[in-house]
């Protein structure tokens, strides 16, 4: 059980994502987790009636009860939201931040000396405790704090400890991930209902095989490759079907959603930097 307090900035569909999971988990009480956001108290409200979890406005947060403060808004809003913690946080109080493309000197740099910083990525499947979650500790995180916190963040799901410069193709692969299965879910669904066949039942066709493949991988001691072959019948259907995915490029557009979302999160903290230099 997580003894500590642990508060939220921003209130949004990634900050629910994990508040759900956390609650769902029982390894920290509701009680002990607070929910705040910039002006949106029916926002605040909607999140405390789901979930009963405390909530507060954020300029009204009293950080002292807090022991790990989550970032969870937009990265544009970084550079405000630093300034003002500059003078709110203590450097033991950690500060978790899901924001893709900030880096932890980032933070680092500009919040007090030796202030502890880990960076994380989740995904929206922490909702149901199931995020592949990457996790990178600051310069001066404590290892015990390190350890509270992956604590906290294997209660919403898997968490892999990764180098910060792996966080951008981490972000391609696992952040922005669960929205490429949704949308091959979606291209499964148009072209069953093509066939005649209705949506709920394409939704549980196609959802079960997902999964079933899932396990396989992550159950088995087999590789994708080896897997696949055991699909694939010589001069079958899913040899046809390999063949047209491959003339389609399927191979080359999984690879360029990858290498995109990655860009993008790069893209990003050149973005902030560049917005910090214009602003001086
Ligand atoms: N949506 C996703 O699947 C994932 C999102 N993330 C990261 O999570 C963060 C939030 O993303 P979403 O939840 O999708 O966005 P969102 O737009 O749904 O939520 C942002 C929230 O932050 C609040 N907010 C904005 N400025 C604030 C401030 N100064 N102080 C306190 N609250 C403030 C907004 O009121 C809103 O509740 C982003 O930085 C994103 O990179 C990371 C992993 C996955
Ligand atoms: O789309 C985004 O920028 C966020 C980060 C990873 C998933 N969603």
């Amino acid at each position: 059980m997580i003894k500590q307090t642990i508060a939220f900035l921003g209130a949004g569909s990634m900050a629910e994502a994990m508040i759900s999971g956390m609650v769902e988990s029982g390894n920290i009480s509701a009680d002990q987790i607070i929910v705040t956001n910039r002006s949106n108290q029916d926002r605040l409200n909607e999140i405390n009636d789901k979930y009963g979890v405390r909530t507060v406005l954020k300029d009204d947060l009293d950080f002292s009860q807090v022991d790990q403060l989550i970032l969870a808004m937009k990265p544009k809003d970084i550079d405000a939201v630093l300034e003002d913690l500059r003078y709110k946080l203590n450097p033991n109080q950690v500060l978790v931040s899901v924001l893709a493309g900030i880096s932890t000197s980032y933070m680092e740099d500009r919040l007090n000396d030796g202030q502890e910083v880990i960076r994380v990525m989740p995904n929206t499947s922490s909702t149901l405790r199931e995020s592949a979650t990457a996790m990178c500790p600051g310069h001066y995180t404590d290892m015990e704090n390190v350890l509270v916190s992956k604590a906290l963040l294997q209660s919403i799901g898997e968490v892999f400890i990764i180098p910060e410069d792996k966080m951008d193709v981490f972000t391609g692969i696992a952040g922005s991930g669960p929205a490429y299965f949704y949308y091959l879910m979606e291209h499964i669904e148009e072209t069953g209902r093509a066939e005649g066949m209705d949506s709920k039942t394409l939704r549980e066709i196609g959802a079960q095989t997902l999964l079933g493949a899932a396990k396989m991988m992550l159950e088995g001691e087999e590789s994708p490759a080896e897997l696949r072959k055991k699909v694939t019948s010589p001069n079958g259907t899913t040899a046809a079907g390999l063949d047209a995915l491959e003339e389609s490029g399927g191979g080359d557009a999984i690879s360029a959603a990858i290498k995109g979302a990655a860009g993008r999160s790069k893209e990003l903290s050149k973005e902030i930097e560049g917005l910090l230099v214009g602003s001086k």
